[in-house]
């Protein structure tokens, strides 16, 4: 009576938990998917191992008693091939009951839904993917069918075992013993993961996956059997260099310790798609090492999404967790920021907003898109096929082009066309857009180079797909006019066209909005139906009553500049918000209801000069009013806008394909 869950729990007898479905099923994926890669579980413990030494000494600033008995941070690998396992120690931080709970048998990571669902039924997922979500700690299960952690917290006197076979579930007892502070991970290797046992085998993985780690990282040789002592007391050998990666001389780091120690910090698995490593000296002293990915991580459009930039000082890791650091369209770019001058007490709250970290963010964000800038010149200069002399290019090992990189990344740095008006030139210059002139994609400097004689705009038309786009009856004026329009088909296209008005001094307007005014641009070809439109009174009559007709449906109706071979288009105001724009903002009900439309009509096309006939007739308005009806729906379709009766829609239609084949 009166005790509490907790101590019902800290009974000395092992509690049996389940995993959580989600964990069950993730392992389940590691485990069946990564056999060939199944070496980087000592990548990922070593990682975790590093993690904990990071938090203690950064904790131990506060509270230097956290480090008392033993202040040596280290991480140590024991391979027992007698026993057939392998344990991997560390003097870090250590974990708690409640930490065994909830970092060993849940998974916090957002995204783990999404992942779930991207690996399938097959419950198989490849590299890539597991890449990107992160293995971590249930990586150990791909070579052990039993694992023991055996950890004492910092600052706490009571140590715990964990244990599991990776299946079902986990158990954690307390510990009577004394445990030394950190944890302790014995892997029970699996009969066919035997291998891990060899020394020469861990010392390889350990220089090609974790040489990067700032932690030393000791090798214990194998025991010998107890008859036959070694003639010579051999330490455990230090088998990293355990000095942090960018305080070296960047000459002496090679691509793979820049990749692994990205594996590192990102969490991920992809190469690497740019990075940048500098050292700012001056008033504020401090070094970055920053990497853009080259994959798309799953989560890159989740909210909660964050930038993956630690910020250490004099090598102490502080927090990752500083928004602040970098602006929000970067939120794909990680690494670390290490700084001479701040105090290591420094606390998060005083530096989120501090003068520091604004300073930092401007210089790291013209950094990256910088390096942004020189990989799409690359790209470019690839393209036309100039070789490019004494150009770092050889730096940098190139998988991904920067087109293909932008179709992945593009529409997360958009937005930063409307966010920071500071680095929108630059911005605007590393945007690449699909257009009418080809299939592939353009930047603004070629558009402005291909605009016609007369042309004073870039013009775009937005929509869902850039492929119906191509074919969208408001084309037609500036196809038949050589005039090349981009198709804009990201959301995020209608925020930042809203916001940037111009690129070298030339105004964007959209095909879909107001006048779209071409007239100025020379014809290229002669206009071959001219002579037949239909006479000015005619339309106007015919404009007058199709407005009387359709009353309060449309806020206008008037003759097409932009039509060629459609009959109809509608159009928003000049001023008013962009059809696409408004249709988004409705769907998040931003907006009750979509604004007004006009209905423009093509003078040439036959069906418009046969209703001008028709509106000679007063007797036939009915009939007329009916066709406006039709016409305003099929107006609608194109744009991709509701029809409000499609009832009444479809006897319309029916009734006038009727008459047509009557006829
Ligand atoms: N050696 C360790 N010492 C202290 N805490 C640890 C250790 N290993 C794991 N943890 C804790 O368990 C959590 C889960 O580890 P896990 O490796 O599964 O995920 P992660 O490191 O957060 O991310 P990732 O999946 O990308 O590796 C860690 O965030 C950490 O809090």
């Amino acid at each position: 009576m009166g005790e509490t869950m907790e101590n019902v729990n800290e009974a000395p007898a092992a509690s049996t938990q389940p995993f959580t479905a989600e964990v069950g099923r993730v392992l389940e994926i590691v485990i069946n998917s990564l056999y060939k890669e199944r070496e980087i579980f000592l990548r990922e413990l070593i990682s975790n191992a590093s993690d904990a030494c990071d938090k203690l000494r950064y904790e131990a600033i506060a509270e230097p008693s956290l480090l008392a008995g033993d202040a040596e941070l280290k991480i140590t690998i024991a391979p027992d091939a007698k026993a057939g396992t392998i344990a991997i120690t560390d003097t870090g931080i250590g974990m708690d009951r409640q930490d065994l709970i909830d970092n060993l048998g849940t998974i916090a990571r957002s995204g783990t839904a999404r992942f779930l669902e991207a690996a399938g039924q097959a419950g198989k997922a490849d590299l890539r993917l597991i890449g990107q979500f992160g293995v971590g700690f249930y990586a150990a299960f791909m070579v052990a069918d039993k694992v023991s952690v055996t950890t004492r917290k910092a600052g706490t006197t009571t140590g715990h075992l964990w244990e599991s076979d990776g299946k079902t579930g986990y158990t954690i007892s307390p510990l009577e013993t004394e445990v030394p502070r950190g944890t302790r991970i014995v892997l029970h290797l699996k009969e066919d993961a035997k291998e891990f046992l060899d020394s020469w085998k861990i010392r390889g993985i350990i220089r090609t996956y974790s040489d990067h780690i700032a932690v030393p990282i000791l090798l214990e040789e194998q025991k010998e059997s107890k008859e036959e002592p070694s003639e010579t007391e051999k330490g455990p050998e230090q088998i990293n260099e355990g000095s942090a990666l960018w305080t070296r001389p960047r000459s002496e780091i090679s691509e793979e310790q820049y990749r692994e120690f990205y594996h590192h910090v990102a969490h991920s698995f992809d190469e690497p798609f740019a990075r940048v490593h500098f050292t700012a000296e001056g008033t504020l002293a401090y070094t970055g090492l920053l990497f853009v990915p080259s994959q798309k991580p799953f989560d890159l459009y989740d909210p909660k999404r964050r930038h993956g930039v630690k910020l250490y000082v004099k090598r102490v890791f502080i927090t990752d967790d500083l928004a602040e650091l970098l602006p929000r369209y970067l939120r794909f770019v990680s690494g670390i920021v290490d700084s001479e001058d701040l105090q290591l007490n420094v606390s998060r709250e005083t530096l989120q907003h501090g003068p520091v970290v604004t300073r930092m963010r401007k210089v790291l964000t013209k950094r990256v898109i910088d390096e942004l800038g020189k990989k799409a010149a690359l790209t470019a200069s690839e393209n036309a096929a100039t070789p490019t002399e004494g150009e770092e290019k050889a730096e940098q090992t190139e998988t991904v082009s920067y087109e293909s990189w932008w179709t992945d990344f593009g529409a997360i740095l958009k937005e930063g066309l409307y966010e920071d008006q500071e680095n929108r030139k630059k911005l605007l210059e590393l945007a690449r857009f699909k257009s009418t002139h080809g299939s592939g994609l353009t930047t603004l400097e070629q558009y402005v180079q291909r605009m016609k004689e007369g042309q004073e705009s870039i013009f775009y038309i937005s929509g869902e797909s850039a492929e119906a786009l191509r074919t969208h009856p408001q084309l037609e004026e500036a196809n038949a006019k050589g005039v090349e329009v981009l198709l804009m088909d990201d959301p995020v296209d209608e925020f930042w066209l809203g916001e940037v008005n111009e690129y070298e001094g030339k105004s964007f307007k959209s095909l879909t909005k107001g006048e779209a005014d071409l007239s100025k641009v020379a014809e290229s070809e002669p206009e071959k139906k001219e002579e037949e439109a239909t006479p000015g009174e005619d339309l106007d009559r015919l404009v007058a009553r199709l407005k009387l007709g359709l009353g309060e449906a449309v806020k206008d109706v008037r003759i097409s500049k932009r039509l060629r071979d459609s009959a109809v288009c509608l159009v928003a105001e000049e001023h008013g918000l962009d059809m696409r724009l408004e249709r988004l903002l409705k769907q998040h009900r931003e907006l009750g209801a979509l604004g007004g439309r006009i209905l423009e009509i093509n003078p040439r096309h036959d069906l418009v000069r046969r209703m001008a006939e028709l509106a000679k007739d007063e007797a036939r308005q009915a009939e007329l009013d009916e066709l406006g009806k039709l016409l305003l729906d099929q107006a609608r379709i194109i744009e991709g806008e509701p029809i409000p009766d499609v009832g009444a829609f479809s006897r319309r239609m029916s009734t006038y394909l009727a008459r047509g084949l009557a006829a």
